[in-house]
């Protein structure tokens, strides 16, 4: 069963999209601090202007102590109202200085909410980056700091026909972070993505998240010696930030091997960022890619992709071969005819070692069969046939 709590403002814990049956992984619950910072009223400098109108209105009261009741209320408003009037332009000097996004002056009674999980929130879309023919870089302005947990979703509502649909945020970092961005690509019959690739810069997009997918932080990663990846087009967006976090952990250094798959050379999203990796990590990381189909000739690429002559990597839908020398090799499975002490053994071995795969339903269920509601369906496919069991494999939902 899934199990979908809720991450909310004030450090509650992540929501989760893991099955809480999987006996493999131990998900930490990690501690989401996704919460709005409204500014301190200590931190406002009176204006010049505001401080001189509050004197003089006050020693206008003082030099008139036999004042009737009338007057005292008409000083009491135009009090009032400079008062709010200083408020407000505080509130603007302060927004235009922070970059903050709300356009809301009494967050000051009632914070901005930054992304959660509880409800609906419009989020600025600053910046759109086209990385090929069909799919953008979005990038989005938080209201306040966020931490994004590493693999976790955020879904993205279409509010012209209230059609959700999640999105992996691509630099994902154990961190607050002001922006997010989601790597997305259109389908001509999709309707959530048909409805971001026609969204302008400046616009505000309905997001709520972030669900934790998989638990992939630092301290989670620990457990792990080596992790395989199958990746399939924008399900590379799922592995990113484990990859980065994976590489930058002092304390462990887990091994990691990537076979990308996608439909050309031109969707090998991140490919300069995942070589650059390889050369500087060699011991610890290793990418193979795989691609449907390059282009016919030399002619047909694009400025963005390789020519045939130059393509290095696999051609065709992942295989055997393509997997056997690179992932972490499959594990003994454990049987009922196991006596306790082998069991114990073939169990602590499947922890070390898990692959993981994210990709569209169609190549998920080509390399490790249907993950099914519940996630927990058997491995078959291309992964069941090498001897791969449920224990050993993670198949990300999509
Ligand atoms: C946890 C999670 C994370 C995800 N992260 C990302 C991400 O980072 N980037 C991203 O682009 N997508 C991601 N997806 C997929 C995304 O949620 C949508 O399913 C996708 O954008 C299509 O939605 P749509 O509304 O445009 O299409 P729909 O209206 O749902 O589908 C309409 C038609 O579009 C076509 N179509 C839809 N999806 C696919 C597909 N995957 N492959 C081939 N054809 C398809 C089919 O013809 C389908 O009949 C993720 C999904 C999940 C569950």
């Amino acid at each position: 069963m899934l199990r979908l709590s809720t991450c909310s403002r004030g450090a509650k814990t992540a929501s989760t999209l893991f099955p809480t049956s999987a006996s493999h992984i131990h998900p930490t619950a990690a501690q989401i601090r996704c919460y709005a910072r409204p500014p301190k009223p200590s931190s406002f400098q009176q204006p010049t202007a505001q401080k001189t109108t509050f004197n003089s209105t006050s020693s206008t009261t003082a030099r008139a102590p036999k004042a009737s009741t009338t007057s005292n209320i008409i000083t009491f408003l135009t009090a009032s109202s400079l008062g709010i009037g200083a408020y407000l332009y505080q509130w603007n000097q302060h927004r235009s200085s922070s970059g903050a996004v709300s356009s809301n002056p009494f967050d000051f009674f009632s914070p901005a909410e930054s992304l959660t999980t509880e409800k609906w929130t419009p989020i600025q879309l600053t910046k759109i980056t086209k990385v090929s023919e069909h799919t953008s870089l979005f990038e989005f302005q938080l209201p306040s700091p966020c931490t994004i947990p590493i693999s976790s979703a955020i879904y993205v509502k279409d509010d012209q026909i209230q059609a959700m649909r999640a999105y992996t945020p691509v630099h994902s970092v154990e961190q607050d972070q002001g922006t997010v961005q989601l790597l997305i690509k259109r389908y001509s019959e999709g309707q959530v993505s048909r409805f971001m690739h026609d969204a302008k810069e400046g616009q505000k997009i309905e997001m709520r998240g972030p669900v934790l997918i998989w638990p992939g932080g630092r301290e989670d990663l620990k457990q792990w010696d080596e992790i395989g990846m199958i990746a399939g087009g924008t399900g590379i967006t799922a592995f990113m930030p484990i990859i980065h976090s994976a590489l930058t952990n002092p304390d462990k250094k887990v091994k990691i091997s990537l076979l990308f798959a996608s439909q050309s050379p031109e969707e090998l999203y991140f490919k300069d960022e995942l070589d650059y990796l390889v050369k500087t990590f060699p011991n610890q990381l290793r990418v193979s890619y795989t691609v449907d189909k390059v282009p016919a000739t030399p002619a047909a690429a694009s400025e963005t992709v390789a020519a045939p002559s130059k393509w290095e990597g696999h051609v065709g839908f992942v295989n055997q071969s393509m997997l056997q020398d690179l992932l972490p090799a499959p594990k003994k499975a454990i049987t009922q005819g196991d006596v306790a002490k082998d069991k114990e053994k073939a169990e602590e071995d499947v922890k070390k070692s898990i692959v993981l795969v994210c990709g569209p339903e169609n190549m998920v269920n080509h390399v490790a069969g249907t993950r099914g509601m519940s996630g927990q369906e058997p491995i078959r496919g291309v992964l069941g046939a090498m001897g791969y069991q449920r224990e050993q494999v993670f198949r990300f939902p999509n």
